[in-house]
């Protein structure tokens, strides 16, 4: 594999580290990607010097959260975040350490971390340090927490969605004592911050596994203590598809819950003012989606990608769940066939060259009758057709 910027620079900060005489190697989720065959973009380093120590070995460096350890390193190729070890102390509120310590030790490092796959390290020949048994649960395509489960969990109850998280992400299982755990353990989830456990249904509606992550939120009962009522019907999440964009899940949920107050729903996970107007508007075309009577300003009204999901929500909706009556059912051929007004075969600019006329109201007109004409199959959209039907159209006043 060749490395890009980010991991040539991870390499170079961890050869000046062990010049200097401390040990430093690359962690966390940069380390499981590799071992997949995947070159992660985000690189970080933990090392047995300390912060001061790390910032006196090199010329550039900003204090990004030097309480927990993290110093940046602004190398030329790019910049790399390098946390000293640690262990993590008490966690009285479920969430975040209260007392991080500084460790001289990576075996106590890579023992505070959440899974065994997320809890190995690479030295800078490459050498794999796997203390938890790692590689043979990337193998075995488990999420397995290091240790004791109950322990990580008390530690950082979000843990709980994580797992879940990256079992959706990986396509892997939730190993048994580890989904016990998080049954147990369950209503710790309510001491964390909604825009953490929001940050992580974005991945999951992204992943490749929605569905299969709304079965183990179910199961594990974390679904009891999320921040809204949050009814999932996992099966109702078969053929999910988020496009890429996390916000197209949390409308799918919404609609899936016949949630008339949808904002209250984006509040409660603290989304930004851009995320809920896209929401709307996907729920708003999902109202108005195709049927018999739309006219071109329907079409005109809504972006095409938001037609789209709207559409391919209704459709995936009603078949999963089956429980929509006929009339809902969107009118997929009539999607396929104008899907855009660059997809009629002509243009305003032409109805304005065969008339001899210039735009006005009348222009509108003709556009929405002729649409209308073409999506009820009267009108062939054709060039020479629409000509034709254009030039006999002596009810529209040109
Ligand atoms: N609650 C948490 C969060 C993080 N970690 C550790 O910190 C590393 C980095 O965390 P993060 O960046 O959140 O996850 P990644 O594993 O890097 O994965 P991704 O970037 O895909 O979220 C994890 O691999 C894990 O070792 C942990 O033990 N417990």
């Amino acid at each position: 594999m060749k490395l890009d910027v980010n991991w040539q620079a991870a390499f170079n900060i961890i050869h000046s580290l062990e010049k200097a005489g401390y040990e430093a190697v690359i962690v966390g989720g940069a380390v499981r990607d590799y071992l997949r065959g995947h070159l992660a973009n985000d690189v970080d380093i933990a090392t047995s010097a300390l912060p001061e120590e790390v910032k006196t070995v090199f010329s550039r460096t900003a204090d990004v959260g030097i309480a927990h350890g993290t110093v940046l390193v602004i190398h030329p190729l790019s910049p790399v975040e390098v946390t000293t070890y640690r262990t993590e102390g008490s966690y009285a509120d479920h969430r975040r350490p209260d007392d991080v310590q500084f460790v001289r030790s990576l075996e106590e490092d890579l023992k505070r971390r959440d899974f065994t796959i997320n809890a190995m390290a690479m030295r800078a020949s490459k050498e794999i340090v796997d203390l938890y048994g790692g590689q043979s649960d990337l193998k075995a395509q488990l999420i397995r927490a290091v240790g004791n489960a109950s322990d990580r969990f008390a530690e950082d109850a979000l843990r709980m969605l994580r797992a879940i998280r990256f079992s959706a992400q990986l396509g892997f299982a939730i190993e048994e004592e580890t989904f016990k755990a998080i049954r147990k353990q369950a209503a710790d989830l309510s001491y964390i911050a909604k825009e953490r456990i929001k940050a992580e249904f974005d991945k999951i509606w992204t992943s490749a596994n929605a569905k299969e992550a709304i079965y183990y939120v179910n199961d594990t009962q974390l679904v009891d203590y999320l921040p809204v009522e949050f009814s999932g019907n996992a099966n109702a999440w078969s053929n999910f598809e988020s496009r890429g964009n996390p916000m197209n899940g949390w409308a799918f949920l919404i609609l899936l819950q016949r949630d008339e107050n949808a904002l209250q729903l984006l509040k409660a996970f603290n989304c930004s003012n851009k995320e809920k107007v896209y929401v709307q508007q996907v729920l708003q075309a999902y109202k108005r989606r195709i049927t018999p009577g739309w006219t071109a300003r329907d079409y005109f009204e809504f972006d095409l990608p938001v037609l789209e999901i709207a559409n391919d929500f209704a459709e995936k909706l009603n078949r999963n769940i089956g429980n929509l009556n006929s009339s809902e059912i969107p009118h997929k051929k009539k999607l396929l066939t104008i899907q855009s007004r660059t997809e009629i075969a002509v243009n305003g600019r032409d109805l304005m060259e065969w008339s001899g006329k210039k735009s006005g109201p009348w222009l509108k007109v003709v556009i929405d009758k002729m649409v209308d004409e073409i999506l009820s199959n009267k009108l062939v959209n054709e060039r020479q057709h629409i000509k034709e039907w254009f030039s006999h159209e002596s009810n529209i006043e040109k």
